[in-house]
């Protein structure tokens, strides 16, 4: 019997002797031997590596860096984190690799190789895997790949939100401008008041992708809207935590600590309900021409939009629905799945409020600090309010000043400060361009992640000249082109097949709302206010946007 136990017991103990040199070698293969082949194999070509630290990598600096410090360290400025991301590349150059964890990171800083990996290479990448593993976008527009699944979703979303479409949105997206306006105004009173504008602007750009995408009232302060914003906050924050801090360095921790995992899950849950809600809600309104939900429907005649098109291709193929290039069959034609219709009404609702209200925040903070230019928006904005009614809102287009003044801000302060892609096939990038560290052409290896360092790319410069960190709205008076000589040196929107599907929409709103503010109030910065970034998904002031408002009528 005893011979029996020790039987079991040397079994038991070898199993697991076996399984963990298994899962040794896993580790090692996976977090030592790929990535140092990754760099070695860009060092071959010349390009510029980080040492490479097993595990950790690059991981401390960067998390420092993109939270601006934290645990007692003093937090850097945005001024003081640009000069630490300036000194890196003036080091390191526009091409240069580092490890996080067992990933490798290729930073790529270069337009002309950006165009290619971007718009003519696309088929060698697809959306980093980070953005599908936070779930709640699945493979939805913005982080699904390839023809069969990205492909048709854009085919289907493009007409949405194309420039027609948008237009006959104005007024709906007008209306939303007064009303927080007047609430704003409502606030200040007759004086002067601080207001954090970041939180106003999250909860205004809800209102408007609410009731132009989803025909749904997301009001200003309202429980809906608030804890909307936290959740998308807190999972864009989560976010960030998976891509840069401990999980991505320590094997198996998101398996071992449920912390983040539950919270995203907690988070997601209670978002794909509020949208479940509005979708059954749509679903019979379809079906039956009304809605059980009335109070927090809008009127029908704003339907046909975003949540019109999920659901009519959820419920039936269309033929519409196709994969590129192939005749039209029942066969090639393809419905979205129940999954989908949830992870691209989240996606529009994150992409269609949170980075328009970056763009308003970093904007507004610009025209505090330059009020001369702030001056001359209002000037311009006067002018073209004379003019009043729907005809307002179709004009606001052309305002010349105003528009130069958003791409500057975008400029400056991006709103996606970084665009990735894993490179899942070897490809050649780089014959046309005269800043790559060898002959001109880099061969990227599967497996790679590449960094987009928008905001970098944005402020070189060999670019854009010696002013580069300066707000100077004028550099855009003869459009981008005339400003940069190069579409992809400046891509606040990305560039290429998967350049972003709303950016005629963020646009019109953002002049909007500054039309409907300009007049009615002037700003400056709150006393002491110290601009300190925050980098997700998207960037954001840290402790939000305080400004004191007055009132002008
Ligand atoms: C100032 C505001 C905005 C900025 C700066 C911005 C920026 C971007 C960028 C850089 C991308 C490309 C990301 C990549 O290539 O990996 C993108 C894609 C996308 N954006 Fe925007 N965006 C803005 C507003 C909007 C709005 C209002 C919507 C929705 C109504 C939206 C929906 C999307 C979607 C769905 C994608 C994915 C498109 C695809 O992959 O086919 N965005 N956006």
């Amino acid at each position: 019997m005893a011979i029996v136990w020790w039987v079991l017991w040397l079994l038991g103990v070898g199993t697991v002797v076996v399984v963990a040199m298994a899962l040794s070698l896993v580790i090692v293969r996976d977090w030592i031997w790929r990535p140092m082949k990754l760099i070695r194999e860009c060092k071959k070509q010349g390009i510029p590596a980080f040492p490479f630290v097993p595990f950790l990598g690059q991981m401390p600096a960067i998390d420092k860096a993109l939270k601006g410090g934290r645990n007692g360290v003093e937090l850097m400025s945005s001024e003081d984190m640009v000069a630490v991301l300036r000194k890196c590349y003036e080091t390191y150059g526009k091409v240069f690799c580092f490890n996080i964890g067992k990933t490798v990171r290729l930073s790529i800083a270069d337009p002309h190789l950006i165009k290619d990996i971007l718009a003519l290479n696309v088929d060698s990448y697809t959306k980093p895997l980070h953005i599908r593993v936070l779930g709640l976008l699945g493979n939805g527009l913005f982080a699904s790949s390839g023809n069969v699944v990205w492909a048709p979703q854009r085919q289907l979303f493009n007409p949405a939100l194309h420039n027609k479409e948008v237009k006959s949105k104005l007024p709906t997206i007008v209306d939303c401008a007064h009303a927080a306006t007047e609430r704003w105004a409502m606030e200040v009173n007759s004086g002067s008041t601080e207001l954090d504008m970041y939180q106003k602007f999250l909860e205004l750009t809800l209102d408007v992708i609410g009731k132009s995408g989803f025909g749904v009232q997301i009001d200003a302060g309202s429980e809906s809207s608030t804890k909307v914003i936290q959740s998308f906050n807190q999972y864009l924050s989560d976010s960030r935590e998976l891509i840069f801090g401990l999980p991505a360095v320590i094997p198996g921790y998101s398996y071992l600590s449920q912390r983040i995992m539950k919270r995203i899950a907690k988070e997601r849950q209670w978002l794909e309900s509020f949208m479940g809600d509005i979708i059954h809600n749509r679903q019979r309104q379809l079906r039956h021409g009304h809605g059980t939900n009335e109070a927090a429907a809008v009127p029908n005649n704003l339907h046909d939009d975003l949540l019109d098109i999920m659901i009519e291709v959820e419920e039936k193929k269309i033929p519409q629905l196709t994969r590129p290039k192939k005749k039209i069959t029942p066969e090639t034609s393809t419905r979205l799945s129940r999954d989908q219709l949830m992870n691209n009404a989240q996606t529009f609702l994150l992409a269609g409020h949170e980075t328009t209200a970056s763009l308003l925040t970093w904007t507004i903070y610009l025209l505090a600090e330059h009020p001369l230019w702030q001056e001359r928006a209002r000037a311009e904005v006067e002018e073209f309010c004379h003019q009043g009614g729907d005809q307002f809102a179709q004009e606001l287009n052309r305002m010349k000043t105003v528009t130069m003044i958003l791409y500057e801000s975008m400029r400056l302060f991006p709103p996606v400060p970084l665009i990735g892609r894993t490179c899942i096939e070897n490809n050649t990038i780089g014959a046309n361009s005269t800043t790559t560290p060898t002959t001109g052409k880099l061969v990227i290896a599967k497996g790679l992640e590449i960094v987009i360092p928008v905001a970098m790319v944005h402020r070189d410069p060999g670019i854009w000249g010696d002013d580069a960190d300066q707000f100077q709205p004028a550099r855009f008076a003869n459009g981008i082109s005339g400003a940069c000589g190069n579409p992809f040196a400046f891509i606040p929107f990305g560039g290429g097949p998967r350049t972003c599907i709303g950016q005629t929409l963020a646009l019109s709103e953002a002049r909007t709302v500054l039309a409907a503010m300009l007049p009615m109030f002037s700003w400056t910065l709150a006393p002491g206010f110290r601009n300190i970034l925050d980098v997700t998904l998207t960037l954001q002031p840290k402790f939000g946007m305080p400004i004191v408002l007055t009132r002008l009528k």
